[in-house]
């Protein structure tokens, strides 16, 4: 049986899964499709680089381009991260009709519908499982297990780094740079971490979700962005004390056809099915009308478990290959994006303050909340440990975004309050 060659772009950690797993689980691969699955050529910054997998030195190359303009080669595995120019590598590699398999979310978030609509055009496959939540197939899920129904809500622990980060942080009260530092040394975060903590990745993460889930063109402007960079011990600590977890979560909702994106550090009750996703684990819960609450768990990064969804994909185009068929994983989104105006989000607020210790000052806070019908569930005033204000722990029902950020400028104004130490988004259900 002729086999069918892969050019790999990248050999860094996903990279390296792929080629154990494409060498190692060789026949059943070829069990499943019908044919040999051959990695090619490999496209590396460095052939003198010491690896943890064996390659045979002929295959390497340090120009993509050789890998892209080999007329041997059907399917193009791009595992090397970049925006612009790994665009272009894809681009071409469609033109000359090779099939692309990506794990790359910020190139599919900011150009994923041109690269698509190229892949159409070309009759070619552009498949991107890896880009969001390692190895969870929830790309495949949200395109063919729920095409039958309408989603209303999704909500994601979609990046590995920072929920490793928050779950050291919380269950051993480690050192945030520390624990930066080992998700580093795993292969967890990017080669600039700044998007995994600042809360960008997950954005893109969320983008591509949005898409799928809403069947809506949702760019990454249209995804509100908080990283953890500011939370605390303290913040997670309250937040335990109040029955919740700290999770850097991406929300997406539909009301009416129209949507909201969000990304931040949220709190969520201890009972939520989320707050129980630790370490490098992510988890995607849907909420579909007519299905109701489904939840999707596993691995979110790391070597094995991200390269498992690529050569699924690398599967899937190979089928489609011998079928003759393609795109069938594609999604065009097909509804007029409307997007949610801030006084038609609704959600609960966690606020720490740091007050003037006198009396009247919860008088005149409370008096804030009510001037913009804020109303609240909680508040707690209690002397600060470290100095002579007092601290006023605040959790409020469910408010206007709009509203609730009236409050916030409102407090920046106002003598008694000294500092706004926190503001968290509260998920209860
Ligand atoms: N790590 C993970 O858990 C996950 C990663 N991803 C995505 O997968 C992709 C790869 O990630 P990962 O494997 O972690 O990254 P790495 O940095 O470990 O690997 C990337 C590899 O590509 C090589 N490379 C980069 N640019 C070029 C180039 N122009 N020519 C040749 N080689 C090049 C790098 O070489 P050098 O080392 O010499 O710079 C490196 O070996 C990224 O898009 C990432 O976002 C997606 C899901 C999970
Ligand atoms: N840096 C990412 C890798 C997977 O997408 C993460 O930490 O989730």
């Amino acid at each position: 049986m002729k086999p069918v060659k892969v050019g790999l772009l990248g050999l860094g950690t996903v990279g390296t899964g792929v080629v154990r797993i494409v060498e190692g689980n060789q026949q059943d691969l070829n069990s499943q499709v019908g044919s040999p699955i051959v990695i090619e050529k490999i496209a590396v910054r460095s052939t003198d680089k010491v690896r943890s997998v064996e390659i045979d030195a002929a295959k390497l190359t340090i120009d993509p381009w050789e890998v892209i303009r080999d007329p041997e080669i059907d399917v193009i595995v791009e595992v090397m991260g970049g925006i612009d120019q790994t665009k272009e590598y894809i681009l071409e590699a469609l033109e000359r009709g090779k099939h692309v398999v990506t794990a790359n979310k910020d190139l599919m978030a900011l150009h994923g519908s041109e690269l698509l609509a190229k892949a159409q055009e070309k009759q070619c496959d552009v498949f991107y499982e890896a880009s969001v939540a390692g190895g969870i197939p929830i790309i495949r899920t949200l395109i063919e297990g729920f095409s039958s129904d309408r989603i209303v809500k999704i909500m994601g622990i979609v990046n590995g780094t920072t929920n490793y980060i928050l779950t050291k942080m919380s269950q051993e009260g480690a050192s945030y740079e520390d624990v930066l530092k080992e998700a580093q040394d795993l292969g967890y975060a990017e080669s600039d971490p700044t998007s995994d903590v600042e809360g960008l990745d997950a954005a893109r993460k969320m983008a591509i979700l949005g898409t799928l889930g809403f069947r809506t063109n949702v760019e990454l402007d249209d995804v509100t962005v908080q990283g953890i960079s500011s939370v605390t011990k303290e913040d997670i600590t309250y937040a335990r004390k109040l029955g919740y977890e700290m999770k850097l979560l991406g929300i997406a909702t539909s009301s009416n056809e129209h949507i909201t994106i969000s990304v931040q550090p949220t709190m969520i009750k201890q009972n939520h099915p989320l707050a129980s996703v630790n370490g490098v684990f992510n988890a995607v819960y849907v909420h579909g009308e007519a299905v109701g609450e489904t939840m999707f768990y596993g691995a979110g990064a790391g070597e094995m478990p991200t390269a498992t969804s690529i050569v699924a994909d690398l599967v899937a185009v190979v089928k489609n290959l011998k079928l003759g068929v393609n795109g069938l994983k594609a999604i065009v989104p097909y509804k007029t994006k409307k997007l949610q105006s801030t006084d038609q989000v609704f959600y609960k607020n966690f606020i720490l303050l740091h007050v003037d210790d006198k009396a009247g000052v919860l008088a005149q806070i409370t008096q804030v909340f009510a001037e913009y019908d804020v109303s609240l569930a909680s508040v707690v005033q209690q002397p600060n440990e470290h100095n002579p204000d007092a601290e006023i722990v605040i959790i409020t029902h469910r408010a206007s975004k709009a509203n609730f950020d009236k409050v916030l400028q409102h407090f920046e104004q106002l003598d008694v309050i000294q500092r706004i130490k926190s503001v968290y988004r509260v998920e209860d259900i």
